[in-house]
């Protein structure tokens, strides 16, 4: 059985899951856990050079990048999986990947950035994130919050039509990231957040519910993460990002 290697405090790893869950697409759940540093063992190592989650592994074949999984897992399950998650129309199916393209430097980068700000950035550096600092990584994931509604919802019920697609889950799983740390991003936004419910009653809120389970307690992640090192190997990083 094709097997996902997975934390689902991690976005991509949501998107998959959901996906793979939602869809029907049997899998083995491989847990690998980024707060105890998984990622870096051997075994890991093994499967994926990258050293990052979601990787996919079906039979000998190893496929890392959530994008690339979502789309193989569809393709491969096309005569099961319903049209609508990845569709085969042309233009229906190029929106779909358009949103996928797209998101990598914007949504993921900001809401990432926001996330990190808000969570890990003080036990790392050892000071609060100055104000400016934080102020512009908001507003910055404000504009495509602005671009999602205005550009890719529009006055759709989804991303690519009538109907639920992957885009959609790519889109959700990044916004929970901020939103995990108490950024309500959706209070000032009621397009954003009927397209979101839409979203969760078509996955299932049960579902949902379970795979943001981690996430929505970000702001005890820091904790779980002190004595453990990771801090010490996030810091340059951090440096480098918000220098
Ligand atoms: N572009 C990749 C991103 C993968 C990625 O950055 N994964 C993170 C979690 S969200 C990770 O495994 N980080 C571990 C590390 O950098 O040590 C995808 O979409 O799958």
């Amino acid at each position: 059985m094709m097997e996902l290697y997975l934390d689902l405090i991690s976005q991509p790893c949501r998107s998959v899951y959901l996906f793979a869950k939602a869809a029907g697409i049997p899998f083995e759940f491989k847990l690998i856990s980024l707060t105890a540093g998984q990622q870096h063992s051997e075994e890991f190592g093994k499967v994926s050079m990258m050293k990052k989650v979601p990787a996919m592994k079906d039979g000998s074949f190893v496929l890392t990048e959530s994008v690339a999984i979502l789309k193989y897992m569809a393709q491969k399950h096309v005569s099961t999986v319903a049209d609508h998650w990845y569709p085969a129309d042309l233009q229906k199916r190029a929106r779909v990947n358009e949103y996928m393209s797209w998101q990598h430097t914007s949504i993921r980068a900001q809401g990432s950035k926001v996330f990190l700000l808000r969570t890990m950035y003080r036990l790392v550096m050892g000071c609060d994130v100055p104000k400016e600092k934080m102020d512009a990584a908001v507003e910055e994931l404000n504009q495509s919050l602005k671009m999602l509604e205005e550009k890719f919802i529009e006055n759709k019920p989804f991303i690519a039509g009538d109907k639920i697609s992957v885009a959609d889950l790519v889109a959700i799983v990044e916004i929970m990231q901020p939103v995990g740390t108490g950024l309500n991003v959706f209070e000032s936004r009621p397009k954003l957040n009927a397209w979101a419910e839409r979203v969760k009653k078509e996955v299932g809120v049960k579902l949902f519910d379970e795979a943001h389970e981690g996430i929505m307690k970000a702001n005890s992640l820091p904790q779980t993460l002190e004595n453990t090192g990771v801090l010490e190997v996030m810091k340059p990083h951090f440096k480098k990002m918000f220098s």
